[in-house]
C-alpha cells in the first residue's frame, strides 16, 4: 500500500493525452489534473472517449501521444506499478457468482497481497461498509444489482487503495441503490481516497467536486458542479410552460437567437441570446400558431443544461 504521504498533490495528471484506433480519434489532446482527495466526474455521452481515457489512466491501454502521470507513476513506463495502487471497478466487474461474499472478498484480498494477519479485520471492515453483516454467506450471484455493485466496490478496494477509478459503476442500477453507493464514495473521499468516475448521468456529476465534460474525444469544459452552472452557458436560459409543447419547441428551434431547445415533462428550456424583447418574440411567435403561453421565466441553469449547450455547440461547429 502507498502511504499517504507519498502520494503525489496531483494524483492524476496528463497532457495533450490522445488515443487513436486507426482512423479514429477516440480522445484527442486531452489535458488535466486531478488533486488529492478530490471526487472528479468525467461526464460524456456514450462514445465520447470516457472508457478509453480511463484504460490509459489504468495503464490498460497505452496512448498513441502525450502524456501523463498517475500516483506518481508514468501511464506508459510504469503501468505495472499503477495497476498495484489504484482500485478500479466497472458494472462489469468481476464477481465469482457462485463464491459467497466473504469468499469474493477473500479472492481479491489474495490477488491484491493483504497480509494474511490483518485479512479477517480488512474484510469485516469491508462487510459494515457496504452494509452486507447478513449477508457473508451468501452467493454473490444471488444477490441483486444493488448488493454486487456494493460487494464489487469492496472487493475493488481490499487494498487500501489512495485512488480509485469508477467506470460508470452505477449504470443499470436503481436509484436507491445509487444513493447508497454515493454515500460509500463520499465516505471514501473523506478518508482521503481520491476518486475518478465516468458516467453519463448528471446526478451523479452532481456528487463530484469537479466534473470534466467531455465530447467527441475533446474535453469541452471543466469546473465545479456550481461554476458550470454560473459560467458555462453564454445566454439566457428560460422556462417556457405552455400548452403544446411538443410543438411550441419544434416552433422555438427554428426562431433566430432561440438555441438548445429541450422538453422537460411539460415545460420547454431554451437557451436565448440576452437580447432585449427575446420573451416578448418568444410569446409571440407561439401565439400567432395557436399556442395559450402560461409562463416565460429567466431561470438558472441545471448541469443537464449545461451538457446539452455544450454539446449541441460543438455538434453544430464539428458537423457543419
Ligand atoms: N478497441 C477499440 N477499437 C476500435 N475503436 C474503439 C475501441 N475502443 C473504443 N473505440 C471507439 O472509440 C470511441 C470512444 O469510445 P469509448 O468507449 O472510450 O467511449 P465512452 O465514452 O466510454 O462510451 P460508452 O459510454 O459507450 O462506453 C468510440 O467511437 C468507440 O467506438
Amino acid at each position: 500500500m502507498m502511504a499517504p504521504e507519498n502520494v503525489p498533490e496531483n494524483v492524476i495528471e496528463v497532457r495533450r493525452l490522445t488515443r487513436r484506433f486507426g482512423d479514429q480519434i477516440a480522445v484527442n489532446g486531452v489535458s488535466f489534473s486531478v488533486r488529492r482527495g478530490e471526487v472528479f466526474a468525467f461526464l460524456g455521452p456514450n462514445g465520447s472517449g470516457k472508457s478509453t481515457t480511463i484504460r490509459m489512466l489504468c495503464g490498460i491501454l497505452l496512448p498513441t501521444s502525450g502524456e501523463g502521470h498517475v500516483l506518481g507513476f508514468d501511464i506508459v513506463r510504469h503501468s505495472e506499478q499503477i495497476k498495484q495502487h489504484i482500485g478500479y471497478m466497472s458494472q462489469r466487474f468481476a464477481l465469482y457468482e457462485d463464491l459467497s461474499v466473504w469468499e469474493n472478498l477473500e479472492f481479491y484480498a489474495g490477488v491484491y497481497n493483504v497480509p494474511r494477519g490483518q485479512r479477517r479485520a480488512r474484510l469485516e471492515e469491508l462487510v459494515a461498509m457496504a452494509g452486507l453483516e447478513g449477508r457473508k454467506r451468501q452467493l454473490a450471484g444471488q444477490l441483486s444489482g444493488g448488493w454486487k455493485q456494493r460487494l464489487a466496490l469492496g472487493c475493488a478496494i481490499v487494498h487500501r487503495p489512495p485512488l480509485l477509478f469508477l467506470d460508470e459503476p452505477t449504470a443499470g442500477v436503481d436509484p436507491v441503490s445509487r444513493r447508497h453507493f454515493w454515500m460509500m464514495i463520499h465516505g471514501l473521499a473523506h478518508q482521503g481516497v481520491t476518486v475518478f468516475v465516468t458516467t453519463h448521468y448528471l446526478d451523479e456529476a452532481e456528487h463530484a467536486n469537479r466534473v470534466a465534460m467531455i465530447y467527441n474525444g475533446v474535453l469541452r469544459a471543466l469546473a465545479s458542479p456550481a461554476e458550470l452552472k454560473r459560467s458555462a452557458l453564454q445566454g439566457q436560459l428560460l422556462n417556457v410552460r405552455c400548452d403544446a409543447p411538443f410543438a411550441a419547441a419544434t416552433l422555438l428551434e427554428s426562431l433566430p437567437g432561440v438555441h438548445d431547445v429541450a422538453l422537460h415533462g411539460n415545460d420547454i428550456h431554451a437557451l436565448v441570446d440576452g437580447a432585449d424583447g427575446v420573451m416578448e418574440q418568444i410569446r409571440g411567435a407561439l401565439e400567432e400558431a395557436g399556442i395559450t403561453v402560461h409562463e416565460i421565466q429567466a431561470i438558472p441553469p441545471s448541469l443537464e443544461d449545461v451538457f446539452i449547450s455544450l454539446i449541441g455547440s460543438a455538434r453544430s461547429r464539428e458537423n457543419g
